[in-house]
């Protein structure tokens, strides 16, 4: 597997009308999608555009969310992961778990609706990498 274009980081909040208002009042971000629930992944989401990426706004959606461990340490909130594209992500689940990698699940849908999985912070350097498949090419 080779690393792949920087796709979005992911910060969480507790409060994405709060984290829209800073991206958009102190950082002039200009284009900021309408926030939608991805109840399956326990998440609620707002993309805000940057002219090579995105910063994927994520707060907790229902009792089971993911992100509720990480505002418990982080109530204010905070980076919580890096996005990078690969093209085929079975194919870089199973080269991540080939170098000893925890992988955490099985590929499921994220939220540019194609399939991603999330490499344990633990087996990188503390960073919470995901990995989304995206067909060559497009972004
Ligand atoms: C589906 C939408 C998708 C997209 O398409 O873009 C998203 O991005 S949704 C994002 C939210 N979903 C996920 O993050 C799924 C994967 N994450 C998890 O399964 C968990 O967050 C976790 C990584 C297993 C952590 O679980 P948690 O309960 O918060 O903590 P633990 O006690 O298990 O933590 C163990 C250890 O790891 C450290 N940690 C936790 N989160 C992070 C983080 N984001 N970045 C860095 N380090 C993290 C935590 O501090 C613990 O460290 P120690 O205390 O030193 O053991
Ligand atoms: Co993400």
């Amino acid at each position: 597997m080779t690393i792949g274009r920087l796709n979005h980081v992911g910060i969480a909040t507790p409060s994405i009308e709060a984290s829209i208002a800073l991206y958009r009042d102190l950082l002039g971000a200009t284009k900021i999608h309408e926030p939608f629930d991805l109840p399956p992944q326990g998440v609620r989401i707002c993309f805000v555009d940057t002219p090579n990426s995105q910063i994927e706004l994520i707060e907790p959606y229902g009792e089971n969310s993911p992100i509720h461990g990480f505002l418990a340490r982080n109530p204010a909130g905070g980076q919580h992961h890096l996005c990078f594209e690969v093209p085929d992500i079975h194919a870089a689940a199973a080269d991540m778990k080939a170098k000893g990698a925890k992988v955490l699940g099985e590929p499921r849908i994220g939220a540019h609706g194609t399939p991603v999985i999330f490499v344990h912070p633990k087996d990188m350097g503390g960073v919470l990498v995901e990995l989304m498949e995206t067909p060559l090419g497009e972004h």
